[in-house]
């Protein structure tokens, strides 16, 4: 059968890994470090033209695609998802790492139709992994298959979550309440990648249980939930219920004995939605 969009992730992956080419070169200059929500929400000129790069080379391919771009929407553009084919692009998911040269930086790229995710390319570009979904064909990294941890048992877990980038009071309360219920359990170790894609990537590798994060956004996550559900895992919101992958809120995890005990143990809260102006 025909898979009309192959060529559109093909494309996809030539383009994340020329994007992470320009990563690795970028990594040892000097890198003027810029600040957007917060003070410790980093951007630097690469990430612009990674997103840039990406964007262009699309465009001339796909000339009718829509684009969410993290760079993009931090410069004023909507991010507003429809039922367009859609490219949701992440240029540095790991700024922060990429700053400090911590060695786990990603190119993210989704891309979803009718709002339903197609394919999903993560490169992993210090590691050189190139993991890849595509919707009913399952998950990859450097084309061999992917799948997830089969425990059931939360005291042999290894859990992946983030501090993220927020430093509101209330929002660190919460994020350390969750940890000290989680580690308390106890489980065998709480890690974290710097890097949502990464993260999601590790639980479709089995190498983590579950990732948790409160405060991601769409263009964080929108590769990696696919490789996680295509490596036979599953997406939650943290209060339980289906995902949405506009609340900037998500759980993913190997089983849902898994994840129905860390639901448990979460301590919620929402950060404003990425679609908030649209949906007003
Ligand atoms: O801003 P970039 O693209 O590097 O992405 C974010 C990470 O992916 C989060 O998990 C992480 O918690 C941070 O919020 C980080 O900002
Ligand atoms: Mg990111
Ligand atoms: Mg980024």
């Amino acid at each position: 059968m025909v898979d009309i969009w192959q060529n559109a992730m093909d494309h996809a992956v030539t383009i994340a890994r020329r994007a992470g080419e320009v990563v690795r070169e970028a990594l040892h200059e000097d890198r003027k470090v810029m600040t957007k929500s917060s003070s410790v929400d980093l951007v630097t000129q690469t990430d612009q033209k990674v997103e840039q790069l990406i964007i262009q080379s699309v465009k001339e391919k796909f000339p009718t695609h829509r684009f969410i771009g993290e760079e993009s929407v931090a410069a004023g553009e909507v991010c507003e998802l429809t039922d367009s084919p859609t490219w949701i692009i992440d240029p540095i998911d790991g700024t922060t790492n990429f700053v400090h040269t911590f060695p786990f930086v990603a190119v993210s790229i989704g891309f979803s139709v009718n709002k339903q995710s197609e394919f999903g390319v993560v490169y992993s570009c210090l590691e050189d992994k190139m993991f890849t979904a595509r919707r009913g064909r399952g998950a990859f990294c450097n084309d061999q298959p992917l799948s997830v941890s089969d425990q059931e048992d939360i005291k042999q877990s290894v859990i992946a979550t983030e501090f993220g980038s927020s430093r509101d009071p209330e929002a660190v309360n919460n994020i350390f309440t969750s940890l000290r219920n989680i580690v308390s359990l106890p489980i065998h170790g709480v890690r974290g990648a710097g890097s949502a894609a990464i993260n999601l990537c590790l639980v479709a590798s089995g190498c983590v249980e579950a990732y948790y994060e409160i405060g991601i956004h769409v263009w964080d996550i929108a590769a990696g939930s696919l490789i996680v559900t295509e490596a036979g895992g599953i997406l939650l919101d943290v209060e339980g219920g289906p995902v949405d992958l506009m609340s900037r809120r998500i759980l993913a995890a190997n089983n849902t004995t898994i994840a129905d005990r860390l639901i448990r143990e979460i301590q919620s809260f929402s950060p404003p939605r990425d679609d908030e102006e649209v949906t007003q």
